[in-house]
This record gives structure tokens, sequence and C-alpha cells, in this order.
């Protein structure tokens, strides 16, 4: 059984932490980014990678701190992602984020993750988060594939009509529910 419980964060209100600035943690940056333009995030590696540099001149949220992890960089942290290839820091960080009840997702090791990064479809306003519970990372990235092969860019016009819809609904919110239900039921 999966028993990993999905939630979509508003990420840009929170202050991150990504430990490590070689593949994983660009990686990492990316895919934050990628949802998220303003989110606030500090990366902290002695080395960076140049692709992360460069970056910074687009997501004025990312700061880049050249210097080995300390625990003073949790300091107003909200969301951990450690992705060194130093095993041992990995720990270190993971075990200070427990210590301060921080959320801590350590890349590619699922034993130590209070939270996994999941495969992303989007369409528009429309977001679909896809886990396989760890079991096959390369099965969910061919799924968003598929699925973003799949889903028609027709799609955002539908929610925006729905959203039109929804607004100009009057009274109360059972006889709201059974409208939308019956205008939405050709998706079935
Ligand atoms: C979805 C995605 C999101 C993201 O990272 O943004 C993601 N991994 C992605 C890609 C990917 N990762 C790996 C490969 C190489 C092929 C392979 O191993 O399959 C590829 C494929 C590629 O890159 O093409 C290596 C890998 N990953 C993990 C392990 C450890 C282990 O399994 O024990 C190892 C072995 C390391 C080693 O061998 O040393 C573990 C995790 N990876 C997760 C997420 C979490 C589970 C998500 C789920 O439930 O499916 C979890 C548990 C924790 C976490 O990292 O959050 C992103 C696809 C984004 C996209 O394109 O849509
Ligand atoms: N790259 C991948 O796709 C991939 C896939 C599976 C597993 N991994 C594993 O994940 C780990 C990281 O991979 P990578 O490719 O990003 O490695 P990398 O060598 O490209 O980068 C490692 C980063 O960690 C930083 N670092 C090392 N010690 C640090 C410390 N004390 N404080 C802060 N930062 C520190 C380095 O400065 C560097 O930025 C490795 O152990 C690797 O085996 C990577």
């Amino acid at each position: 059984m999966n028993t990993l419980f999905p939630i979509f964060v508003k990420i840009e209100n929170l202050h991150t932490l990504v430990v490590g600035g070689g593949y994983v943690g660009l990686e990492k940056v990316t895919a934050l980014l990628g949802n998220s333009p303003a989110a606030r995030i500090t990366l902290v590696a002695p080395e960076i990678r140049t692709e992360i540099e460069e970056l910074t001149h687009r997501y004025p949220g990312l700061t880049l701190l050249r210097e080995i992890y300390q625990p003073n960089h949790l300091t107003d942290k909200d969301l951990v992602i450690v992705g060194t290839n130093d095993k041992a820091v990995n720990r270190q960080v993971q075990q200070d984020c427990k210590s301060l009840k921080i959320l801590v997702n350590v890349a590619d090791t699922p034993d130590l993750c209070d939270f996994y990064l999941s495969s992303v479809v989007k369409k528009g306003d429309l977001k679909i988060a896809i886990s396989t519970n760890g079991k096959s990372p390369t099965f969910a990235k061919r799924f968003r594939e598929v699925l973003e092969e799949m889903l028609p860019d027709s799609l955002q016009e539908t929610l925006d009509n729905l959203t039109a819809i929804r607004n100009k609904l009057k009274g109360d919110f059972q006889e709201k529910l059974e409208r939308l239900n019956e205008i939405t039921k050709v998706l079935k």
C-alpha cells in the first residue's frame, strides 16, 4: 500500500534549503523553480555547477552560498532537500532537521526522507503529481510523458469556463455542487 499523503505546497511561501550543488542539486532546484518561479531557495555547497549559477540571473529568489554545510544554515528554513556526494553529511543534515522538526528529503535515500518529490504533469492550471511509492522513479517519469502527450491543450479553456460558471452559480452549496456535477458529467 502506498501510504504517502499528497499535498500541494505553496512553496513560494516557504524558505527552502538545498544542500549540494551538483547534478542532484540542479535537478531539485529546477523542479522547485519549474513549479514556482518565485520560490525562495538557498543552496549551500562548496562547489556549485555553473547551470545553477546561471539560474540566479532568472530567479531572484535563489541564493547561493559557497560554503560547506553548517547547522546554522537551517535557521529560518521550513523545508530541506539534501543531495551531497557525502553520505555522512546527508545523514548529519537529516538528523539536524529531525531535531528542529524541519521536513527533509534526502535525495535518492528513501529511508531518510520525510517526503518524496514527484513526477509532475502540467497543463495550464491542471497539475498531476505521480508517485510510485519509490518503486520506480523511471516509471513515474515515463508515465508523466504519456499523460503530458494525452492531455489536450484545450483543457485550460475548460477549466476557465468552469471557473466562470462556478463564480456565477447562485444558491446554497448543495445546489451548486449538483449543478457542477451535472455540467461535468461529459468528462466521465
Ligand atoms: C520523480 C522524481 C522527482 C524528482 O526527483 O524531482 C524522482 N526521481 C526522479 C528521477 C530519477 N531518480 C533516479 C533515476 C535513475 C533511474 C532509477 O533508479 O529509476 C531517475 C530517472 C531519471 O532521472 O531519468 C534515481 C533514484 N531515485 C531514488 C533512488 C533511491 C532508491 O530507489 O532507493 C534512486 C536510485 C539512486 C542510485 O541508484 O544510487 C529515489 C527517489 N526518487 C524520487 C523522485 C522519489 C520517489 C518517486 C516515486 O515514488 O516514484 C524518491 C524515493 C525520493 C526522492 O528523491 O525524492 C524524478 C523524475 C522526474 C521526472 O522526470 O518526471
Ligand atoms: N546525479 C545523479 O543523477 C545521481 C543519481 C543517483 C544517485 N546519485 C548520488 O547522489 C549524490 C550526489 O550526486 P551528484 O551527481 O549531485 O554529485 P556531485 O558530485 O555532482 O555533487 C556533489 C555536491 O555536494 C557538495 N558537497 C559535498 N560536501 C558538502 C558539504 N559538506 N556541504 C555542502 N555541500 C557539499 C559538493 O560541493 C557538490 O556540489 C552522489 O552520492 C550520487 O552517487 C546521483
